[in-house]
């Protein structure tokens, strides 16, 4: 690889953990504000949290929904795209198309164009008694599909939230070339300081790839995020992570760490895939 390619294998990244409130208006404002600053220290990738534009909950899906592309917020986030010149992963919204509901993800690039488009896979439905019960599918449909999109030869891979907990997802992109995973993603106050951050480090250190999580900022009321956006590195250590306030995490990623970790822990061309799908349990 020659030095100019090497250049353009690092990216400089910000995660934005904006405060969200019930007006749609001033969360799109304040997310919009965000990004320029974002911009002005030099990120060229900027990624917003999950459910960005409304408060987390099944009562505000309908009522936040929105058809993309032709919606207040889509047209925010490609304007913002355009206006700053970056890649921008437009956190999450409430989607509404043919009568159903979906949790999703948007990307624009600095044309302001619409490069992809990912509907949470795996809804959360959990019931954790004392702690949280919360079911998404009561409101939302699943996405069925991948979604990547591609920043100067470097593929980036999308999830939300609950699906950090399915490996097999991540794995998926790998195998597909991906090197960075993002998942916008609200965690509970329950959920949160048990499992994101090893969440997030099990996928990178899995599959090899940077990974990313956006959590919107604490609340005072409503949906409590845990808040502590992070940013992990392909080996699986931490090089970036909020607190719970607003704040926005700044990383200069070298996809050089990708290459190296494939190369010195080459798992991926050592698993047993002739025996995986036939191997027995115990001596049955
Ligand atoms: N909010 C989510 O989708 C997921 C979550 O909080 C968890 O997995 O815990």
């Amino acid at each position: 690889m020659n030095q100019m390619q090497s250049i353009m294998r690092v990216l400089r990244t910000a995660l934005i953990q904006s405060r969200v409130g019930k007006n749609r208006l001033e969360n799109l404002q304040n997310a919009e504000n965000l990004i320029a600053q974002a911009k002005n220290a030099g990120a060229n990738l900027v990624a917003l949290p999950e459910c960005f534009n409304s408060p987390y909950g099944t009562k505000f899906f309908s009522e936040y929904a929105e058809s993309i592309p032709n919606g207040p917020t889509s047209k925010m986030l490609s304007k913002a795209a355009k206006d700053n010149n970056i890649f921008l992963v437009g956190g999450t919204f409430p989607e509404i198309e043919n009568d159903k509901f979906y949790n999703t993800c948007t990307v624009w690039n600095p044309a302001g164009e619409l490069v992809a488009k990912y509907r949470k896979m795996h809804l959360f439905d959990i019931d954790i008694p004392g702690g949280i019960t919360f079911k998404e599918s009561d409101v939302l449909s699943a996405g069925n599909e991948l979604a990547s999109f591609d920043v100067n030869g470097i593929k980036v891979g999308l999830g939300i939230c609950y699906d950090l907990r399915f490996e097999e997802l991540a794995k998926l992109y790998r195998l597909q070339g991906v090197e960075i995973l993002i998942y916008p993603a609200a965690f509970t106050l329950t959920t949160g300081p048990m499992h994101f951050e090893l969440l997030q480090r099990s996928r990178a250190t899995d599959n090899q790839v940077f990974v990313m999580a956006i959590s919107p900022s604490r609340g005072e009321q409503g949906f409590m995020a845990w808040g502590h956006s992070q940013i992990t590195d392909p080996w699986g250590k931490v090089i970036g992570q909020a607190k719970e306030g607003e704040e926005i995490v700044y990383g200069d990623l070298d996809l050089s760490e990708c290459d190296k970790v494939r190369q010195q822990i080459p798992i991926f061309g050592q698993r047993r895939k002739d025996i995986y799908d036939t191997i027995r349990i115990g001596n049955r």
